[in-house]
């Protein structure tokens, strides 16, 4: 019997043996996205009336609501908090079961090393290899930063995660871990692919006038940029390139498509650069032991300088709204958190410092609200008690389904005028009107 298997055996516990390390008071941080936890979730849960405060930190909740929070409504027991809200984190944070932590993605690792405490890791992970190496599969992120940091680590396995080949931190030996358990094997979650609008399509088509053969993309999270992704695979467009951080489904269609090489990547040449996977099976399946992928951790994959070694970073993210300042909000409605900064800011200055680079803001002009009411998105100010995700000098292309605006060193005027230009023509009288007041708009304005 190999050592590594030996230490295996010493180290596999149930579920219930594990989590009895966990004490009052303690810092739990969850493996993400795809990888939480989820039978030592459901032991934690268990524990609850023999537990006070333990603070546990996730990462854009899958797999439904976690057992923990659905056992504890009080929060005396279990604190839940996340790096960025999920559908499921929204919701629970509506009903005061969620708290965020605000972070620019590219410093979590740093963060780990440097400022927050671990007391006990806990993520779903691969089986072990001959090496006695487990690898962290879809959510390479900052696991390995997690596990290094922490005073306990468990391990959760499942056989449905794909390996996924770095870079580097995507795997973490034996030798570093205090426990496993062997989970039911869960299938990983699947994201629904989500259809899109006539208005999604003009905004992507305003978009692929802007990306060239040899560009390197990046594909932000929410629907908008799986659409520029659809048509990037259906176009014909040569030898794309791709450094992002979250790969999606769309980097499949276009490898499937032969439009994606990374041929004329400066950097981690002809290699698809990430650092989380999420999406379907076929995407799962895709990243599976692929020579082609490399999976780094989010202090590579969204450094600012690292992105920019490539030449033609396109960067697509989707925002929530925009003032005629220029200030982003893609994460707040007011003061209620919908999701998180991510990596957005990162990607918006890596792009900008590419040579040949551009970072596009894109949102349909109009939102239609619960009662049925269409909202300008460009609006005088952002929403009140909405957050600036991106702060108006960083923000280079605005994209909605009107046209595009350029906002780099434009004045304030300029900014205004460029901005309500792509607005809806409902909204544009009365965005005037407003700038007006507030002592952005000249008289030469719109002529
Ligand atoms: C991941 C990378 O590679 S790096 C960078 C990417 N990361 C980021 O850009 C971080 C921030 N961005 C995001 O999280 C997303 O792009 C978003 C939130 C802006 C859009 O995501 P989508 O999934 O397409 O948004 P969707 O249209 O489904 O709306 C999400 C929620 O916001 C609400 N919402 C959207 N727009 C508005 C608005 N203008 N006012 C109020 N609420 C709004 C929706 O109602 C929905 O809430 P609900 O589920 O409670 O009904
Ligand atoms: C956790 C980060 C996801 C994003 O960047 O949007």
């Amino acid at each position: 019997m190999s050592k590594y298997i030996e230490m295996y055996k010493s180290k596999l516990v149930s579920p219930e043996k594990a989590v009895s390390v966990v004490k009052s008071g303690d810092w739990v941080e969850w493996g993400s996205f795809a990888c939480r936890p989820l039978v030592l979730d459901r032991a934690l849960a268990q524990r609850k009336d023999e537990l006070q405060n333990v603070k546990v930190r996730a990462v854009c909740t899958a797999y439904g609501v976690p057992e923990i929070v659905k056992v504890d409504p009080t929060r005396e027991h279990f604190c839940y908090n996340n790096w960025h809200f999920s559908v499921i984190d929204r919701k629970l944070s509506d009903k005061g079961l969620c708290s965020y932590v605000p972070q620019l993605y590219r410093e979590a690792v740093g963060y780990f090393n440097n400022y927050i405490q671990v007391d006990v890791a806990m993520l779903q992970v691969t089986p072990m290899d001959q090496h006695g190496y487990f690898n962290f599969g879809p959510s390479v992120s900052h696991a390995y930063a997690t596990c290094n940091n922490a005073k306990i680590v468990i391990l959760e396995i499942n056989e449905n995660i794909p390996r996924a080949l770095g870079g580097n931190s995507e795997s973490i030996h034996i030798s570093e871990v205090d426990f496993i358990v062997e989970g039911e094997n869960t299938p990983l979650q699947q994201t629904p692919v989500i259809p899109f609008s006539e208005e999604d399509r003009m905004i992507a088509n305003h978009i692929m006038e802007e990306i060239e053969d040899g560009s390197c993309i990046q594909l932000g999270i929410g629907g908008m940029p799986n659409v520029v992704g659809k048509m990037l695979a259906e176009s014909d467009l040569k030898d794309i390139g791709v450094h992002t951080e979250m790969l999606v489904d769309a980097f499949v269609d276009m490898y499937e498509a032969g439009a994606l090489t990374g041929r004329k990547k400066n950097i981690d040449q002809r290699k698809i650069v990430y650092t989380f996977a999420l999406g379907s099976q076929r995407l799962y399946d895709f990243i599976n032991n692929n020579p082609m992928c490399a999976t780094y951790p989010v202090n590579y994959t969204n450094n600012p300088n690292i992105i920019a070694q490539n030449d033609k970073v396109v960067s697509i993210n989707n925002a929530v709204e925009i003032d005629l300042f220029g200030q982003v909000n893609s994460e707040t409605s007011g003061v209620r958190q919908i999701s998180g900064t991510g990596g957005q800011v990162d990607f918006i200055d890596g792009a900008y410092n590419s040579k040949g680079g551009k970072s596009f803001i894109c949102l349909t002009s109009t939102y239609r609200d619960k009662n049925g009411k269409n909202i300008s998105r460009i609006k005088p100010f952002l929403s009140n008690g909405s957050i600036a995700t991106t702060h108006r000098a960083a923000v280079q292309y605005v994209i909605t389904e009107y046209g595009k605006a350029v906002l780099k060193a434009k004045t304030t005027w300029q900014r205004a005028e460029a901005l309500i230009a792509i607005a809806h023509p409902d909204f544009r009288d009365e965005l005037i009107k407003e700038a007006e007041k507030n002592g952005i708009w000249r008289r030469s304005n719109m002529r």
